[in-house]
């Protein structure tokens, strides 16, 4: 069973990250209220940082229990472990260093020496601890498959978090490249478009996987990616399309990346 995406409009960015934050917030600690933990797919590029910029200074940000939080990565790019592109380094700064999550259950994609300090690899690339992108992949997969309930390869997430590239891409997954139809947990992806060419991704169907999946959007320029998602196109063309979730799917987005869907969607 998947739920249909539902579209959820806001005035304005700067709100949708404020309101985003403030909901995940609230899945973060019904998740503990129900199961005792919770989890969470975190996400570059600019509205997924300033979402958790938001969470930092929400007045509400102590009523998670962050140490009970499992913290992943839906993409990475594979740059040294030091680059100011990395995602989890961004996410590091705009909340992770700022609260009490437990270093143990925080797990970033393609860093090995965020795991397990020391462990040179031969041949690996500068100081991110793997020789190459489909190392990187089959070890975060083993991790997911580590708190996966038994019988499952990945966790039921509570909430896996998405930005949207303004061709439809999310994680990622690309229009038309092998990644998209993937149906191992993560795949490692060469020849992005959008750079840098390498990268590791969570793939559909574990995204899939999750209770809840959230598409946040802003921006005119992800106007027509995001009226192309909710015209019938599919996820080998627009990749979104395949992001739903189990319970519940949103398209949490400002006006203007809005503003190419027919009057009455928006
Ligand atoms: O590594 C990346 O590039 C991101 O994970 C990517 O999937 C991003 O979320 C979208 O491209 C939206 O990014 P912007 O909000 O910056 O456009």
């Amino acid at each position: 069973m998947t739920a249909e995406p539902q579209l959820v409009p806001h005035r304005d960015a700067g709100l949708l990250a404020r309101a985003t934050a403030a909901r995940l917030i609230t899945r973060l600690i019904d998740g503990q209220a129900a199961r005792g933990e919770a989890s969470v797919v975190l996400t570059g590029g600019g509205i997924g940082i300033a979402l958790l910029r938001a969470v930092r200074t929400s007045p509400a940000v102590d009523a998670v229990d962050w140490s009970r939080v499992d913290v992943w990565w839906g993409d990475e790019r594979f740059v040294p472990a030091d680059s100011p592109d990395r995602n989890d380094r961004q996410a590091r700064e705009a909340l992770l260093d700022h609260i009490p999550v437990d270093p143990k259950r925080v797990f970033p994609m393609g860093h090995r020496a965020a795991q397990t300090a020391g462990g040179d690899v031969e041949g690996a690339t500068a100081a991110s601890g793997y020789a190459d992108p489909e190392s990187a992949a089959a070890e975060y997969a083993a991790l997911l498959a580590g708190r996966a309930a038994p019988g499952a390869a990945v966790p039921a997430f509570d909430v896996v978090l998405l930005g949207l590239g303004p061709e439809g891409h999310v994680a990622s997954l690309f229009p038309n490249s092998p990644g998209v139809v993937a149906t191992e947990p993560v795949v490692a992806v060469h020849d992005c478009p959008k750079p840098p060419p390498e990268r590791i991704s969570l793939t559909l169907p574990t995204i899939q996987s999750a209770r809840e999946v959230w598409v946040i959007v802003a921006g005119e320029e992800k106007a027509a990616a995001v009226a192309a998602s909710f015209s019938g196109a599919g996820p080998i063309d627009v990749p979104a399309t395949g992001a739903v979730g189990r319970e519940r799917t949103l398209w949490l987005v400002d006006q203007a990346a809005a503003s190419r869907l027919p009057a009455p969607q928006r």
